[in-house]
């Protein structure tokens, strides 16, 4: 099995507050791993680590088995962060034309391929099931709408993981519910890696496979169908 992400020993103190004690973590391909625990618990804190925005004081983060710091190939990695960005109903671009915006960049002297950046378009709002929404005004949309058309700009690089730091602040159950399935749509049939931070316990614990518990500067990684929520908080 390919190891997208592997943490050996790490350790990180902000100043004097230790916020992880040496801890040790496997992400395989095709994971959808949720990070879960208390706030401050140090959840936000590792993804900036295996982003390689945060230096770990000691051990080490290998990411497709190059260490963080040596890695390069950011393209296979897609990040979502808690403040998306949300487009207000006089924003003046259609679906299409933000998605579009993004390809343009990465296709650069190809841009004038135009059906090859169309097909391109199509494959990524398939994927997030937005295909009927791509003449749609962007700002008219939904939240949870909105959230999955950052999806799909995410999808435009094929990212091998995405990385997401509780990104459904604000979205009512039925549309959480709905981006849970997505991300595990994705990651079973395009095998792409899901690590996902979240705070909504029960319904995480039916969508991903793998249950990362953060506790007193600890880290208890679980298979999600061995995963006794009441456990957890109890001990
Ligand atoms: N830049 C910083 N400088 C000092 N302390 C920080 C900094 N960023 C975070 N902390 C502290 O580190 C601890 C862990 O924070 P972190 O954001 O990783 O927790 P979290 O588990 O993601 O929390 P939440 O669920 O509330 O988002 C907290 O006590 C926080 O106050």
């Amino acid at each position: 099995m390919k190891e997208i992400i592997e943490i050996n020993n790490l350790c990180f103190a902000y100043k004097e507050d230790t916020i992880l004690n040496k801890i040790n973590l496997k992400i395989n391909q095709g994971d959808f791993a949720a990070f879960i625990g208390p706030n401050g618990s140090g959840k936000s804190t590792l993804l900036k680590l295996i982003t390689g925005s945060l230096k770990p004081m000691q051990g080490q983060i290998k990411l497709f088995n190059t260490p963080v710091e040596e890695f390069n190939d950011w393209a296979k990695v897609g990040y979502v962060s808690q403040k998306v960005r949300s487009f207000n109903d006089s924003f003046p671009a259609t679906v299409r034309e933000i998605i579009g915006a993004s390809l343009y960049r990465k296709m650069g002297f190809f841009k004038l391929l135009t059906n090859k950046l169309e097909n391109e378009i199509d494959r990524v709002l398939d994927l997030v099931g937005m295909l009927d929404y791509k003449a749609r005004q962007i700002g008219n949309l939904s939240g949870g709408q909105q959230q999955r058309i950052f999806i799909a700009r995410i999808l435009i690089n094929q990212p091998e993981i995405i990385l997401l730091d509780e990104p459904l602040v604000g979205l009512d159950i039925k549309a959480q519910e709905e981006f849970y399935r997505l991300l595990n749509n994705l990651s079973q049939e395009l095998d792409i890696t899901i690590v996902m931070i979240s705070h909504d316990i029960h319904v995480i614990s039916n969508q991903a496979d793998k249950i990362v518990c953060f506790k007193k500067g600890q880290v208890f990684t679980h298979q999600a169908e061995n995963f006794n929520y009441n456990d957890y908080f109890r001990r």
